[in-house]
């Protein structure tokens, strides 16, 4: 089958969320059903990119081709991955080449094959993405991948985020929860600026975090990559 790819590459670090700072590959489909106020990929839906529709034996292949042997594990982003239906045989090769493999979703469309995914990492969108959560499609996401090894992710901008984020762990009390902070400047060249600012927002979130009962069994991470690269692509 196809899959619509913007860009795969690696190996490089998992910079969020439940395996942060994990060797991995990445490959990033093509759209998306979101359109958050905030997204730092928007090439993969604002029309600006095009991407290129591949065999899932021509994405095993450059993996090979750039990764070689340096990688055992493979980060499926987007974009929605769960937009394709492709990824189940992207999914069964890497487990036969003995990769793991991770996937970075929203939660708004199911897929059967998400089961097979190693580490799944659910990031529901908060008030100032201008998104609105279909709990119904939450809901059912939490309830099959029960037993597996999900986890959620909120990113932060503000406080009525932080009160969304809130709302999200308590209604999913046993699934492994993770903060993030939110990137405001998605466009900035200016590295220096943007880590000391993005530090800044780091220690707000920590502050607020530590105040907060319900976060007490809470993880709260930077985008480590942001840290390290800025707003580079591909890394
Ligand atoms: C680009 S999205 C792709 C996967 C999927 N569409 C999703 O949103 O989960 C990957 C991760 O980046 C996060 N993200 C996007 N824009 C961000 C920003 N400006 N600051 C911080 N995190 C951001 C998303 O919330 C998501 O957790
Ligand atoms: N290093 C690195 N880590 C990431 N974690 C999630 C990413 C994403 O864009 O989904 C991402 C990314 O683009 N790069
Ligand atoms: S759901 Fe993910 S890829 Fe889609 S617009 Fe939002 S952050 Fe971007
Ligand atoms: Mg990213």
């Amino acid at each position: 089958m196809k899959v619509p790819v913007m860009e795969i590459f690696g190996p490089t670090i998992q910079g969020e969320g439940m395996v942060i700072g994990q060797k991995t590959m990445f490959v990033r489909t093509g759209g998306c059903d979101y359109s958050c106020s905030w997204c730092d990929s928007r090439f993969t839906w604002d029309g600006s990119t095009r991407s290129n529709l591949m065999q899932v034996a021509d994405i095993v292949s450059e993996l090979e081709r750039i990764g070689g042997e340096r990688f055992s594990h493979v980060t499926i982003s987007g974009g929605n991955p769960a937009l394709h239906k492709g990824i189940d045989e992207l999914i069964e090769i890497c487990h036969q080449k003995g990769w793991k493999v991770a996937i970075e979703t929203q939660g708004s469309i199911w897929q059967e094959w998400m089961k097979k995914i190693d580490d799944v990492t659910v990031s529901p969108k908060p008030p100032s993405s201008k998104m609105e959560t279909n709990y119904d499609k939450l809901d059912h996401y939490m309830e099959q991948l029960e037993d597996r090894n999900v986890s959620l992710k909120v990113v932060v901008f503000n406080d009525a985020d932080f009160d969304y984020a809130e709302l999200i762990h308590k209604r999913y009390p046993f699934v492994p929860f993770y903060l993030q902070i939110g990137n405001e400047e998605v466009s900035s060249t200016d590295d220096a600026s943007l880590v000391s600012s993005l530090l800044k927002r780091y220690e707000w979130l920590i502050e607020k975090a530590t105040q907060s009962v319900i976060m007490n069994d809470a993880k709260v991470l930077p985008q480590l990559h942001t840290l390290i690269w800025g707003n580079k692509r591909g890394v």
